[in-house]
Parts: C-alpha cells; sequence; structure tokens
C-alpha cells in the first residue's frame, strides 16, 4: 500500500508520542518526536551558557551556533523506542527534565530556530511512511499530510500523567509545578508569532481525557486505515 504521512499535534503531555510510537512500530513507519528536537537545542543552550540570568536567551549567540547543533535519532536496540542525539551525545533522558520542559517554549517561538529545524523535519518526511508528532507538524511541516490528528486533554490529567511519568523515573517534581508548566507552555505555544499551535481545518480531533492508551491506540490504528484506504 502507498505509504502517507501522519501528522500528530496537541497540547503538551496528553499522549501523542505515545500513540505516535505504537502506531509507528505497529505499521512499519518511522516515528519522528519534533518536540525532542526543540528541547535538544534548549539542553544546548542550557549547557552552553545561552541563558541569561533573567531566563531571556542570548538569541544572536544561539543564532551563530545553530549550525553547530546537531541532532538525530536512533532506535534503543533493547526498548525498539527512539533515543535522541545531540552533537553525537544520548541526550534522551536530559532533554526530558523540568529545567528543560521549562525552558523550551520560549527556545521553540525564535523564527530562526523553527525554521532550522522544519526543514530538517520535512527532510524526514521525504519518503513519506513517517508518524511526526508536535506543535505545527498538520500546520507548518506537513500541511498536505494524508493524515492529521489534534490531541487535547484537560491540564489537570495531562500535568497528573506526566506526574506520574516522572515519578517513575524518579525525578522530583510536584504535581502543583508540572500544572503550572504545562499551562504556562501551552499558553506559550498557542500565542508565538511563528507557527502557533492550533488544529489545522482537516485534523480530526481528540480529547483522550477518558481513553486508556489502549483504546486510543485502537482509535489511532483506525483513523490510519481510513486515510490510507483514502489516499489508494
Ligand atoms: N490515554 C492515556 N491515559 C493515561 N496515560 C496516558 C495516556 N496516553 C499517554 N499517557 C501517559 O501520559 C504521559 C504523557 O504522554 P506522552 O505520549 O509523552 O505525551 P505527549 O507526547 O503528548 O507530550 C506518558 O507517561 C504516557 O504514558
Ligand atoms: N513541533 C513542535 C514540537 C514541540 N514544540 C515545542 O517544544 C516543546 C516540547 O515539546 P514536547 O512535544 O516534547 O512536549 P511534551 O508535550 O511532550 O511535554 C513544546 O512545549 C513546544 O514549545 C514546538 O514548538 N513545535
Amino acid at each position: 500500500m502507498k505509504k502517507i504521512i501522519i501528522a500528530i499535534d496537541g497540547f503538551s503531555s496528553c499522549g501523542k508520542s505515545t500513540m505516535a510510537k505504537d502506531l509507528a512500530k505497529e505499521i512499519g513507519y518511522i516515528y519522528i518526536d519534533s518536540g525532542a528536537m526543540y528541547r535538544a537545542v534548549t539542553l544546548y543552550c542550557l549547557e552552553n551558557g545561552l541563558f541569561n540570568t533573567d531566563g531571556s536567551i542570548q538569541e544572536e549567540a544561539l543564532r551563530q551556533q545553530m549550525r553547530q547543533i546537531q541532532i538525530s535519532f536512533q532506535l534503543n536496540p533493547e526498548t525498539q523506542r527512539p533515543m535522541t542525539f545531540l552533537n553525537g551525545k544520548n541526550v534522551e533522558e536530559r532533554i526530558r527534565t523540568m529545567e528543560v520542559s521549562s525552558h523550551v517554549s520560549p527556545v521553540a517561538a525564535l523564527d530562526f530556530v523553527r525554521k532550522a529545524l522544519v526543514q530538517q523535519q520535512q527532510e524526514m518526511g521525504k519518503e513519506k511512511g513517517i508518524v511526526m508528532d508536535g506543535r505545527d507538524i498538520g500546520t507548518a511541516v506537513f500541511p498536505n499530510a494524508e493524515l492529521k490528528i489534534f490531541v487535547t486533554a484537560s491540564a489537570e490529567i495531562r500535568a497528573q500523567r506526566r506526574y506520574e511519568e516522572l515519578k517513575a523515573k524518579g525525578q522530583d517534581a510536584s504535581f502543583e509545578e508540572i500544572l503550572h508548566n504545562v499551562e504556562e507552555r501551552d499558553r506559550i505555544d498557542q500565542n508565538r508569532a511563528v507557527s502557533p499551535l492550533r488544529k489545522a481545518d482537516d485534523a480530526i480531533l481528540l480529547d483522550n481525557s477518558h481513553l486508556t492508551i489502549a483504546e486510543q491506540k485502537q482509535w489511532l490504528k483506525e483513523q490510519f486505515e481510513k486515510a490510507a484506504h483514502a489516499s489508494h
């Protein structure tokens, strides 16, 4: 069957990557977590002193250094889950910390950062057969994607999911801190000038507040089958 592009966008921590990863594995497509790329650039800024003490970004320095930032993905041979590499180093764990979460949205609002990453994302999707999740995949990266999904859930439910995830990894963050971060990122992501987070007109809306992981996986598989059939 002809391969298609699947774009999954939505609010933070609602389960986009969980469903995108599962579907890609099942149908033999490439999975790309575009958020990991913005997180990797943010980690680079943190490690290279590109944040001022007031939290603002040294934009000119970052602009100069963008070409030095190489991001790639490799499958973990044990878990078959993708791991993110920044300039050859595995940063998968470090990019998921609260420190990165609380700095990423202002970095992702910079036009030159988006331009560089969107170009790489489009290159990755040239052959189709890709599932990509993020904020602007259906609106800016792949506006012609054959299947677009926009996921949402209540902020409290999303924060609770992220809280449990971090707790299981042994990371110390309070529910209130996570809820604040989730709401703050949604606010910045929706209000930025370049490619703000919004549902594409032709995206299918999924509120998964009360769906289990297994139920949403099944729902997505059905959407894929319909879209793949329609594009045949
Ligand atoms: N339907 C669901 N019900 C409960 N927990 C979920 C559901 N979908 C995902 N999760 C969990 O919520 C957390 C956030 O999911 P993730 O896929 O990382 O979200 P996103 O990619 O949207 O930020 C993960 O720990 C994941 O296991
Ligand atoms: N396509 C994308 C993906 C992420 N992002 C930014 O990167 C941040 C982290 O994305 P993510 O998908 O890892 O976030 P979580 O929802 O997984 O916490 C988001 O809050 C956005 O600011 C973006 O601007 N565009």
